[in-house]
């Protein structure tokens, strides 16, 4: 069923056209973002909408109703507003506030306080998570609070359709999260419809259905946020480069501005140093890295790699907890840093570079082969425990890679580490065939982010073929190394 109707609703100050030919529908039950730079118009057309502005060209409908058919108490039976800076009325307390939703609820010359009214006002307190502060005069709130006071006044009203202008300006991540949990609890549960305006492209990712991108007026997108909200739109509506990444919990978009500078950024600028116990790779600017590794594991911009040396005996019921600590008490930011594990000698480090017309890429190694295993046999063995002794990698890039390079340099680094395996003859001790890699190999593909964009990484492309030679390389030195201490008395 459709609550909201708006049909080519245009609108000027004085000479100015703020809204031109603007359409849209809102469904009963759906949560609605309104989106776009400041000055869009978006504030204007939730105006004309809840009334607070004559409509002069268009038509906006209300469960089928013309606007102008409806009288100032019909309105308020059926929406609520909650506008962007709502005046603070000086002497209520936060329930008479919030009492005051109930207005359009009550009858006759002398209307008393039903229980009805009671329970909505509650239940609109606690939605808000305001109980608490019942009797406090409004003037002594907080922004926020004050906020979530005049949204429980809008709820207590008990709309079908509640305009929201920014509805979470002011708050923190908790109150924001609270807020807008309870609206789209609200909307599924009993067919609350929501139209709001959100400045946070992310907010209206996350909990809109769908959404209207305005750009001076017009519209300029239409439909899910998945769907419409691209980086090319974002970018041309809000002048400003956008990166469009997938939320980490949640089927939606996440999007984030590329700060200016960043694009400027020279190569990575690494070093290599070594620690008592630890080979680190340090680069002079933050690198996006995909990895396996115990600390920083998948996603990450980190700028230190710390590959540390524990004994063949080291115990790895609380390997995360303990690489943790180890990292903080030598003063790398575990945030920062990628942290894997080893058994082998870390002053057999390889490090090799190869630096290409436009690119560059690094490649550090250790191997030790004591866990050696065949992935296509390991169902033959018997269960084991988690021992050190690995093949570590960080591979580096001096470009911008996709998500889809990032992959595949991943795959064509394990592919050219096990083909180094292979041709050293490397074995699995248990099923007597040749070794793919070991029990507990970790991989880190490191990009600076900067420069040229490598949109693939497979073993044909120009950047796969330099990381498939230099792995292969570094792992066949490492492996040569491994031996050639274990050789030694
Ligand atoms: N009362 C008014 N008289 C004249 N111009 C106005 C008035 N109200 C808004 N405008 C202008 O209309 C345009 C649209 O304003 P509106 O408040 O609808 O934009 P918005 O998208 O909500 O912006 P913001 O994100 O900054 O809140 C702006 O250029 C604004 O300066």
């Amino acid at each position: 069923m459709t609550m909201l109707e708006v049909r080519a609703v245009s609108h000027q100050y004085g000479l100015k056209q703020v809204l031109d030919h603007v359409t849209f529908s809102v469904e009963k039950g759906e949560l609605f973002g309104i989106v776009g730079p400041n000055g869009s118009g978006k504030t204007t057309l939730l105006k004309l909408i809840s009334k607070e502005l004559p409509l002069v060209s268009g038509e906006i409908t209300i469960s089928g109703q013309p606007l102008s058919a409806l009288s100032a108490k019909q309105w308020a039976r059926m929406a609520a507003v909650l506008p962007q800076t709502a005046e603070t009325a000086y002497g209520y307390t936060v329930k008479e506030t919030v009492a005051l939703g109930r207005y359009a609820h009550q009858r006759g010359l002398f209307p008393t306080w039903t229980k009805e009214d009671e329970a909505a006002v509650q239940e609109a307190l606690a939605a808000v998570g305001l109980i608490d502060k019942i009797d406090e005069p409004l003037e002594r709130l907080s922004g926020g609070e004050r906020q979530r006071a005049y949204l429980a006044r809008a709820l207590a009203q008990e709309p079908q359709l509640l305009l929201l202008d920014e509805p979470t300006n002011h708050m923190d991540i908790s109150g924001q999260v609270r807020l807008l949990d309870r609206l789209v609890e609200a909307a599924r549960s009993r067919g609350l419809t929501v139209v709001a305006v959100f400045h946070d492209m992310n907010v209206a990712s996350l909990y809109c259905d769908r959404v209207i991108v305005l750009k001076e007026g017009k519209t300029a997108a239409l439909g899910a946020p998945a769907d419409v909200m691209t980086p090319a739109l974002l970018q041309e509506v809000f002048a400003a480069p956008v990166v469009r990444q997938a939320h980490p919990a949640a089927a939606k978009p996440v999007f984030s501005f590329v700060p200016k500078g960043k694009e400027e950024s020279p190569a990575a600028g690494l070093r290599l140093s070594f620690l008592d116990d630890a080979a680190v790779l340090a680069a002079r600017k933050p690198l996006r890295v995909l990895s396996s590794a115990l600390i920083g594991a998948g996603f990450q911009w980190a700028t230190h790699f710390v590959n540390r040396q524990v004994g063949l005996d080291y115990d790895c019921r609380d390997a995360e907890e303990d690489m943790h600590r180890y990292l903080e008490q030598r003063g790398f930011l575990p945030e920062r840093t990628v942290g894997m594990m080893t058994a082998v000698d870390v002053r057999d480090a390889v490090w090799v570079q190869e630096e290409g017309e436009a690119f560059l890429v690094a490649v550090m190694a250790t191997a030790g082969v004591g866990n050696a295993i065949d992935a296509a046999r390991s169902w033959q063995h018997k269960p084991f425990a988690v021992k050190p002794g690995t093949i570590n990698m960080v591979v580096v890039i001096d470009g911008r890679l996709t998500d889809a390079a990032f992959v595949q340099a991943v795959m064509t680094a394990t592919e050219a580490k096990a083909k180094a395996l292979a041709d050293r003859s490397v074995c699995d001790p248990e099923t007597g065939t040749v070794a793919t890699g070991t029990s507990t190999d970790s991989l880190a593909v490191a990009a600076t982010q900067t420069g040229r964009t490598f949109a693939y990484a497979g073993t044909a492309t120009e950047l796969g073929r330099a990381i498939g030679r230099l792995v292969y390389e570094a792992v066949t030195e490492a492996l040569d190394r491994y031996k050639r201490r274990r050789g030694r008395p």
